[in-house]
């Protein structure tokens, strides 16, 4: 038995990474699943094909979630192919490392559309339709150690991943009524495209990595578990929560 047997999930930026990660093991938990990506059609195909090998419904709907419209157009077309929506994983995001004092408006203005605007309408998409549903339902936001701490080339990235985290514990207040539970995962450095190139540097891949008291930086199928959980009924009782899910680099002060 499964934890999401018979369930319907949803999962924004599915075609790689933490998505990815998520969408399979929950297609292994036994649920059907829906992913939608950006440009990735061969990555966001082979998802679906891992998927349907685990014997689950599976499709793959590309739609930027920076644009406005793709949330309701992304919920309605999988609750079409799927039936319902029990669980929505709101993942997609990027984070174009840059510098401060000479941030593009454009890049700045891109990543909080992306990440924050594209989650808050996701979320409300997926809401009402669990709401006409009626039978609850789970929201998880992937946020980040990035909602806590900071960084020198990410100050456009960190407050949306801030706002992510705010808007799990609002929405868990506005939709507690009808059951649905909204919480976030905070990944600490998970090795995904969002940071090959960053990472590249192995002075500082290596210095990351010194600071994770589990001895190592993360890999996407470290987040499937903690989504899973917080997805299923084992979490029947957990709303407004976020889980760090770093290795325990936060805590590590000295
Ligand atoms: N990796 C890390 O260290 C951490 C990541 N996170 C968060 O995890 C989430 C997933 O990132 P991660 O798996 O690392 O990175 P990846 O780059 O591997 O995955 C990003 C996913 O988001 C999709 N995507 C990007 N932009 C859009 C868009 N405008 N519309 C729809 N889909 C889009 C990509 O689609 P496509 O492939 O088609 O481009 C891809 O499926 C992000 O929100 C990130 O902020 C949080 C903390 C740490
Ligand atoms: C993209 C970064 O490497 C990654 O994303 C985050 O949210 C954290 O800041 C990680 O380091």
């Amino acid at each position: 038995m499964g934890l999401l047997d018979g369930k319907a999930v949803l999962i924004t930026g599915g075609s790689t990474g933490i998505g990815r990660a998520a969408a399979i093991e929950a297609a292994r938990q036994g649920a059907d699943v829906a992913i939608n990506y950006l440009g990735n059609d061969d990555a966001a195909h082979s998802c679906v094909a891992e998927i349907k090998a685990l014997g689950r419904r599976g499709l793959a709907l590309k739609g930027d979630v920076g644009e406005r419209g793709t949330a309701e157009s992304f919920v309605e077309t999988a609750v079409g192919a799927l039936g319902r929506v029990d669980t929505l994983v709101s993942n997609a995001g990027i984070c174009p490392f840059h510098s401060f004092l000479d941030m593009p408006a454009e890049t700045f203005e891109r990543t909080m559309r992306v990440n924050l605007h594209g989650a808050y309408y996701m979320v409300q998409a997926a809401a009402n339709r669990m709401v006409e549903q009626g039978q609850g339902g789970s929201i998880v936001a992937v946020s980040s150690i990035s909602a806590l701490v900071g960084g020198e080339f990410q100050t456009h990235y960190t407050p949306t991943k801030a706002g992510v985290h705010s808007l799990m514990q609002s929405a868990a207040i506005a939709l507690g009524r009808h059951g649905i539970r909204c919480n976030s995962v905070l990944p600490g450095t998970i090795l995904t495209e969002i940071n090959r190139e960053d990472l590249a540097d192995a002075e500082k891949r290596d210095r990351m990595a010194a600071r994770v008291p589990l001895g190592r930086l993360g890999e996407p199928e470290d987040l499937a578990g903690p989504i899973m959980f917080l997805a299923s009924d084992m979490a029947r009782y957990v709303t407004g929560a976020a889980l760090l899910v770093d290795g325990g680099a936060f805590v590590n002060l000295q």
